[in-house]
């Protein structure tokens, strides 16, 4: 590990032990914890005046491909919360950008795509991605890696699934018509699809490890719209080939979806250490479902950030209850920081987690 330091090159660098025996990858291990760590999806972002504050006259892609922005947003959070890890600031459709596919992510809308892919000539629009094509990636992550010391940061790609509904729909949609319609009608194409898809995330996944990143998110937010027989046949294979890509460097992999209740095993099979749950389902049944050999990471309901204190610590004390019978347990939201959220009681949930007796 590159961690700049002082002492002499055979003593071990604080700062490596110390981020190896963190809360945070302590958990993902599955080994005991002190307290239980805590980090919120999309707890960068508008929630915060300090992010509003400097992204302001800047676009969101332009953003991402500023090192010094990128470092700066990602630590807002752990600055202002002390929260357990880190989550790199950039968005699941920049590895698409940066191979040239035509997008913008509109303010209030999210990922717009130019010409939506459609046929097998859209295939040549999605070569492989290399470090070359996002040198501000790796840049940015070395710059976070030092600033961050032992908070650990984590480095995350959109799934297959989740990157093909916006590239098939041109942008955010509710049931995914199109994306299935190709799926089921063609799935030929579609496997052709993911598999380009599960090449660049693979590759995006590598280049921030391989810069420092010490942990991984695979983001698959909408695959929860597919039944189990689909998710296999049509999707884990793929998400499998991202995790995959990263699993000789040692990093715990977390794999992430919103109302896959009925794919949380799957989704762990597909090579996660650490599965994300929402809220729908209960963090023991959820552990249950993906079985002792996996940590979980959730869940609890973000609308709960706006309910009277009472109703939320007796929430997040019983999150954190149940995650203590999990062999694992990462505290999270069970989906991103609502842009509405007060950024203090946040804070309270971070106090609460990591202070729980
Ligand atoms: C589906 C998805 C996207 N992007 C992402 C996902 C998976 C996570 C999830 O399920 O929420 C992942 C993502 N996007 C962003 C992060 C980084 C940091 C963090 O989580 O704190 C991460 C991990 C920044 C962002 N990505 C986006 C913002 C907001 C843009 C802004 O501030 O102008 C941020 C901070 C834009 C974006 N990008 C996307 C959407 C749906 C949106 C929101 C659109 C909106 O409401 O404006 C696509």
């Amino acid at each position: 590990m590159d961690v700049v330091t002082t002492a002499s090159p055979s003593a071990p660098a604080p700062d490596a032990a110390a981020l190896h025996d963190s809360a945070f990858l302590r958990a993902c291990r599955r080994e005991p914890v002190e307290h239980t760590p805590v980090w919120f999806m999309r707890q960068a972002g508008r929630s915060l005046p300090e992010y509003r504050k400097v992204r302001e006259g800047i676009s969101m892609l332009d953003s991402c491909a500023r090192p010094d922005l990128v470092a700066e947003i990602t630590m807002q959070p752990v600055r202002r919360y002390g929260v357990d890890a880190a989550i790199f600031y950039s968005d699941i459709v920049v590895p698409l950008k940066a191979i040239g596919v035509d997008l913008d992510i509109v303010p209030g809308v999210g990922p717009v795509v130019a010409e939506p892919f459609a046929s097998r000539a859209d295939l040549d629009r999605l070569p492989e991605l290399t470090a070359a094509d996002v040198p501000y990636v790796s840049d940015a992550v070395r710059l976070l890696v030092a600033e961050l010391g032992a908070t650990p940061l984590i480095g995350f790609a959109g799934a297959p699934y989740t990157l093909a509904s916006y590239l098939v729909e041109g942008g955010p949609s509710k049931n995914h018509e199109r994306t299935k319609a190709l799926m089921y009608g063609d799935p030929e194409l579609w496997h052709a699809l993911a598999g380009r898809l599960a090449a660049i995330a693979g590759a995006f996944l590598r280049v921030q490890v391989e810069a420092g990143a010490s942990a991984v998110q695979l983001f698959d937010s909408w695959v929860g719209a597919l039944p189990l027989a689909d998710y296999r046949e049509l999707v884990q294979p793929h998400s499998a080939a991202v995790l995959d890509a990263v699993a000789d460097l040692g990093v715990p992999r977390i794999h992430f979806g919103v109302g896959t209740g009925e794919l949380l095993g799957a989704m762990g099979e597909a090579g996660a250490d650490v599965v994300g749950v929402d809220f729908r389902v209960a963090l023991d049944e959820a552990s249950r479902r993906v079985g002792p050999q996996r940590a979980v990471q959730g869940n609890l309901d973000p609308a709960l950030l706006f309910a009277p204190a009472p109703v939320l610590e007796r929430r997040v004390r019983a999150t954190v209850e149940a995650g203590r019978r999990a062999p694992g347990h990462v505290f999270n939201l069970g989906h991103g920081v609502p842009p509405n959220a007060d950024p203090a009681v946040l804070s309270r949930v971070v106090e609460l987690v990591q202070g729980a007796g």
